[in-house]
């Protein structure tokens, strides 16, 4: 069976402030999937019942049909990162691996390992975590994630605090986790990260999912979409042409040129052409703005933040 995050019909109520209303999307295997929303719009609350830390009101999330509650060993199967500020703060870095270590029946070798991979110094992780940096905070939020070698992946914010050789690094680390099969669910604030790295992106606004699908069902747009009868001809003769083009999912293609370049083209290939149109879709930001204007808290004056 796919190792997949599957939430249907989550709704979580605070009295009678809904939280998350009516929320469903599923995080696949192989790929990073992006959770972008406005602040309050209840990304957080959704990580957090997925990992069973809040019970919902109704609805369900799964990991492979199974509740993380009822997981015998949860963090072999979910790795989580929800609040690096929530971290014992008395302890070492060093001594709250070696104790999630225990609890999970992993050996003394793996806490080096992770201590090696998110490049906390043996004098860093000799630290108490009160003395950590937010930055320090995350890196061993992350090791600790990853502790168990779970096969999937659930961050809030993890490249908060990090500094961008940091955000270099967690981008090849969840590319790569996702490349060897690995599921990975990560929100983040940083929409250019996410433009980067997500391969399927879910959008939520006061709660409820505005959209959802992949990073270029979303995005497409700037250039031209072209269809034809004969697509990987096209495709040939566009490459040829230096012309970039990204196929997309309705089929046919994403062309970075405008529309009448991509007709004269295919008129002089003699490729009969069934769509040809101009991309409507814009930047992650401008689609982020667009999609959640009418749940964001502010307008877009900057008149109150003059001296
Ligand atoms: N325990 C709680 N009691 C009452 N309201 C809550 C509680 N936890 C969260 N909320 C409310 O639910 C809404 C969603 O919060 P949540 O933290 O999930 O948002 P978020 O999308 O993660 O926001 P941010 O981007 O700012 O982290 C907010 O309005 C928040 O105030």
């Amino acid at each position: 069976m796919e190792t997949m995050i599957t939430v249907e019909h989550l709704t979580k109520r605070y009295g009678d402030y809904v939280a998350v209303d009516d929320v469903s999307f599923t995080s696949k295997p192989g790929r990073v999937t992006g959770f972008l929303g406005p602040n309050g719009a209840g990304k957080s609350t959704t990580m957090r019942i997925i990992a069973g830390l809040t019970p919902a009101t109704s609805g369900t999330a799964t990991v492979d049909g199974t509740a993380y509650r009822d997981m015998p060993n949860p963090a072999t199967e979910v790795g989580v990162l929800l609040d690096a500020s929530a971290q014992h703060a008395g302890r070492t870095g060093a001594e709250i691996l070696r104790l999630s270590a225990m609890t999970l029946g992993v050996g003394k070798g793996r806490v080096e390992e992770m201590l090696d991979m998110v490049s906390l110094t043996p004098e860093e992780s000799g630290r108490r975590v009160r003395n950590y940096s937010l930055g320090m905070r995350q890196r061993l939020g992350i090791a600790n994630a990853l502790l168990g070698n779970p096969r999937i992946l659930i961050l809030d914010e993890p490249a908060n605090g990090l500094d961008p050789a940091g955000i270099h690094w967690m981008r090849t680390l969840l590319r790569d986790y996702a490349d060897r099969g690995g599921t990975v669910l990560l929100s983040s604030h940083l929409l250019h990260e996410i433009e980067i790295i997500a391969d399927d992106l879910v959008v939520i606004g006061h709660g409820r999912i505005v959209a959802q699908g992949t990073k270029e069902e979303l995005l497409a747009g700037n250039g031209t979409r072209v269809r034809s009868l004969d697509d990987d001809a096209l495709l040939r003769a566009m490459t040829a042409a230096g012309i970039v083009a990204r196929p997309v999912a309705e089929g046919g293609f994403l062309a970075d040129v405008a529309p009448e370049v991509i007709g004269r083209l295919a008129a002089r290939v003699q490729i009969p052409l069934v769509e040809l149109r101009p991309g409507d879709g814009a930047n992650l930001e401008q689609m982020f703005l667009d999609l959640t204007a009418a749940t964001a808290r502010e307008s877009t004056t900057t008149q109150g933040a003059r001296p």
